[in-house]
This record gives C-alpha cells, sequence and structure tokens, in this order.
C-alpha cells in the first residue's frame, strides 16, 4: 500500500485532521524525557457555542509522560469538551496548553499527529471504505512509510481486528468499527516514543469480553511505548483497573484529581449519586458494585 490514495480521497472527507497532517508533514520532532510533563493546562476555559452556553473549566492540569488517566463523571459533565480541548480540537477562549514544552498551536498538524492520536467518541466514515485504508488514515503525516501495510497489519491484529482487514468499514457492526478506529490510533502511534493517546468511550460498543481484552491491549500498547493514556470511560471498574489517576468532571469543572484506590469512592458516590461497595477486583486492585442511592 501506498499513501497515493491520500490524494484521491474526497475534500469532505471525515479525517480532515490526517489529511492536513499529510499535507503538512515536516521534521520530526524528539520526544519527552521518561516521568516528565507531557501536556499542561493553566487556566483553560471553554465556552460552548450557541444556545447551551455551557461553560467548561477553568482547567489546571499537568499529565506526566507515560501516566494513564481516567475521566469519569456524569453525562453531560464536559469529559469529550476537555479531552477535545487536550487534543487541540478546540482552542479554549482562555489559558494555554502546552504539549512537551511547547503551546499547542505552536505544533503544526503533522508533527502533531506524529505524537498523539486522538480516538473520538463517534466516529462515522462518510465513504465506503476498505477496512486497511481506515487504518492506514493514521499514518498519513509520514513522508515515507515503508512499513505501512506490516503496521496496518499488527494494528488490527492488537485490536482484535485482524479478520476484517478486508472488509468495508461501512458494512461493519458498530463494535467492529470501534475496533478498526482502535487500531487506526495503533497505527498512528505504533512507532512513536512518549506520546500521547486520547481515546472517547472506546470501549462503549464492545462485549464484555473484548472489553477486557481491548482495555488490556490499550494499556499494554501505551506501556511498551511509554505513551500517556488519558481515556473518557463510564465504567467505573474500568477506571480503577487500570489507571493512575482519576479526574472527576461535573459540569464542566474539575471536582477530583485522585489515584484508584479506597480514597475514590465517596467522591465517586457523590459525583453520581449512587451508592458504591468495594469489592475484591483483579491482582488485588479495587473494584466496585454500583447500586442505587437509597434516600
Ligand atoms: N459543539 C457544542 N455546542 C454547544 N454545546 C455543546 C457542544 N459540545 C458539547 N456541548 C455541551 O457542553 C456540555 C458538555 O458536553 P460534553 O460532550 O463534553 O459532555 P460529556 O461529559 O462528554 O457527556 P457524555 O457522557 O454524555 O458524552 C453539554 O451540556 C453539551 O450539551
Amino acid at each position: 500500500m501506498t499513501t497515493d490514495w491520500a490524494e484521491r480521497l474526497p475534500t469532505d472527507f471525515a479525517f480532515a485532521e490526517c489529511r492536513e497532517a499529510w499535507r503538512m508533514a515536516d521534521a520530526p520532532q524528539q520526544p519527552a524525557a521518561a516521568s516528565s510533563v507531557l501536556l499542561t493546562l493553566q487556566q483553560v476555559q471553554l465556552r460552548q457555542p450557541g444556545r447551551s452556553g455551557a461553560s467548561i473549566g477553568p482547567f489546571n492540569l499537568a499529565l506526566q509522560a507515560g501516566e494513564h488517566v481516567a475521566i469519569l463523571g456524569p453525562s453531560g459533565a464536559g469529559k469529550s469538551t476537555l479531552l477535545k480541548l487536550m487534543a487541540g480540537e478546540r482552542p479554549p477562549q482562555q489559558g494555554e496548553l502546552r504539549f512537551d514544552g511547547r503551546t499547542l498551536a505552536g505544533w503544526s498538524p503533522a508533527a502533531l499527529a506524529r505524537r498523539r492520536a486522538v480516538l473520538p467518541q463517534s466516529h462515522a466514515v462518510a465513504f465506503s471504505l476498505p477496512v486497511a485504508l481506515v487504518v492506514g488514515l493514521g499514518r498519513v503525516a509520514l513522508d515515507h512509510d515503508p512499513a505501512l501495510a506490516s503496521i496496518t497489519a499488527e494494528a488490527l491484529a492488537l485490536a482484535h481486528a485482524g479478520h476484517l482487514a478486508t472488509r468495508r468499514f461501512d458494512t461493519l457492526s458498530g463494535g467492529e468499527q470501534a475496533r478498526v478506529q482502535l487500531a487506526r490510533v495503533f497505527a498512528q502511534l505504533w512507532d512513536a516514543q512518549a506520546g500521547l493517546l486520547l481515546v472517547d468511550e472506546p470501549l462503549a460498543s464492545l462485549d464484555p469480553g473484548l472489553q477486557f481484552e481491548l482495555l488490556d491491549a490499550m494499556q499494554a500498547f501505551c506501556r511498551t511505548r511509554g505513551h500517556a493514556l488519558v481515556a473518557v470511560l463510564h465504567d467505573i471498574n474500568q477506571a480503577l483497573a487500570g489507571f493512575e489517576r482519576l479526574w472527576l468532571l461535573q459540569q464542566g469543572r474539575l471536582m477530583g484529581d485522585l489515584p484508584p484506590n479506597a480514597s475514590a469512592l465517596a467522591p465517586l458516590e457523590n459525583l453520581y449519586g449512587i451508592q458504591l461497595r468495594s469489592v475484591p477486583g483483579e491482582d488485588g486492585r479495587l473494584a466496585v458494585l454500583a447500586r442505587r442511592r437509597v434516600a
């Protein structure tokens, strides 16, 4: 496979960022040193457009290189918007974001695409594209990509989607499409180091077995490459099992920045208005049973 197909993509193609990144490819950037700050948000604030007018922030956050953070909160709390701010997809009205020491605006789309990948909550593809092409779109920022075919195959296998390689994306089920999109972001950061993977409800359309498998795959993928991982999740146990920090959001504000241990239970109960009972989890990690709060 070559990158010639990128020239044939329709102009309103959904992966506008990738196409832009492919056009603007420039010199590779040096990755952040281990245990350094990768991404900072300082007084970052955004007001949503239109009638909702919801105000998100101000956020003051620092994400370390290689750190794994889960963002939790009720529906409409601002989780996806925070992820979009971190991705540089939504510029803040106030405040500053720095990625690897440089303001996000100071990164060219191509250089950013080689260091950080984004898996949005919805990922419709407007055209009937082959699965391998959708995965290969993760690598359009590279000028020369001799390993494209093998990385595409390995990324699909890691996302438990190797058997879908010859299918067309629009014929796949929701869960199959989710796995292909996960393979796309794996492919994007496959040969990067100390990057950033931002994922929004990546497991929502998958069966429970696949949720375990793909959460493990995502964690292992990031750990072996030193990538930081920030995931918007609705499943408290997934957040407790595989993440080092929990960012709790409510009404556009950060209500807590906590480790995934017993100290998080009361804040989580308050966040969702539910009762949680701790139960033994895997490898001694905390797990919870959720119940309706009794008045
Ligand atoms: N483009 C937009 N224009 C106007 N309002 C928006 C926009 N995007 C989000 N909002 C509003 O901002 C608030 C936060 O939305 P966001 O999608 O970040 O929430 P969320 O926590 O991810 O929710 P969910 O768990 O339901 O996906 C909501 O009230 C939403 O209606």
